[in-house]
């Protein structure tokens, strides 16, 4: 039995999220969300602390699990009846506040690991495709190096180096400056613009403005679970329609 549902056109999206609610017990955390990501596009999720963005991201490579709605990621919906989540998950690179390296492994090794246990790949292979990309974040030198021993901004550079050793045609960022001391924010963003200026399809949970009005295709508003509103960063941050969005921006900006 085939338990991948399919659409029936080829996709333009990447992800479409149609109607999705979803509750922690009886706190109702995502209100009927609708947001689709075309190829390409880098949207960035900004809003409030609490209004779901994290939840909202999290569900998109199935960490979090939505109740009602349907979300489909290159023409797969995600749903429990999918059995190689795996699958979705290796085309969708995810990059956490957190970094969420492992610790007792190498830099290399934590760029190989999931290589060579989810792709299957034999380890000359898995180390050429990891040097290729701690290169692209510009730290090969770092390889032989524990998480430990590399600055935050480092470590979140191994992230998003570990994440693109996949391939994933999608990446994901939950916050990925923001437990960054400020003078590495600058080193993650970097990376983050040079991805985007390679036509990579991003969904970024930040509050970083500044990227998002560089880089942004568009930038969504969130509060209270719910989209309140989408629009290209200078239409949203310079003429915001609802009053929530302004009040928000109004606190971000100046
Ligand atoms: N596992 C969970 N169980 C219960 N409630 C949760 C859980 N995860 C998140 N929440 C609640 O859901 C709401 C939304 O959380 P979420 O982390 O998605 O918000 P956010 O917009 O990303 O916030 P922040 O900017 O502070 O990270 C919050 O009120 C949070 O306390």
């Amino acid at each position: 039995m085939n338990t991948q549902t399919k659409t029936d056109l080829p996709h333009k999206a990447a992800i479409e999220v149609a109607g999705v609610n979803k509750w922690y017990g009886a706190f109702q955390v995502l209100k009927g969300i609708d947001l689709t990501v075309n190829k390409g596009e880098r949207i960035v999720i900004c809003g409030p602390s609490g209004s779901g963005k994290s939840t909202l991201i999290r569900c998109m490579n199935r960490l979090e699990v939505h109740q009602e709605g349907s979300i489909i990621v290159n023409g797969i919906e995600l749903t429990n009846q999918l059995k190689r989540i795996d699958r979705v998950r290796s085309d969708v690179g995810m990059v956490f506040q957190h970094f969420n390296l492992f610790p007792h492994l190498t830099v290399l090794e934590n760029c190989t690991v999931a290589q060579r246990w989810v792709r299957k790949l034999p380890k000359k292979q898995a180390t050429e495709i990891a040097m290729k990309y701690l290169e692209r974040v510009h730290i090969p030198e770092k390889a032989d190096k524990y998480p430990g021993q590399l600055s935050g901004g480092q470590q979140q550079r191994v992230a998003i180096a570990r994440a693109l050793c996949m391939n994933p045609s999608i990446m994901l960022f939950d916050e990925p400056t923001s437990a960054l001391d400020p003078e590495m924010v600058k080193e993650v963003l970097d990376t983050m613009i040079s991805l985007a200026a390679d036509g990579m399809t991003m969904v970024c949970v930040t509050h970083e403005m500044n990227f998002a009005r560089e880089v942004a295709s568009e930038v969504v508003f969130m509060d209270g679970g719910q989209i309140i509103e989408r629009n290209k960063p200078d239409i949203l941050f310079s003429a915001p329609t609802h009053e929530r969005t302004r009040r928000f921006l109004g606190k971000l900006l100046h």
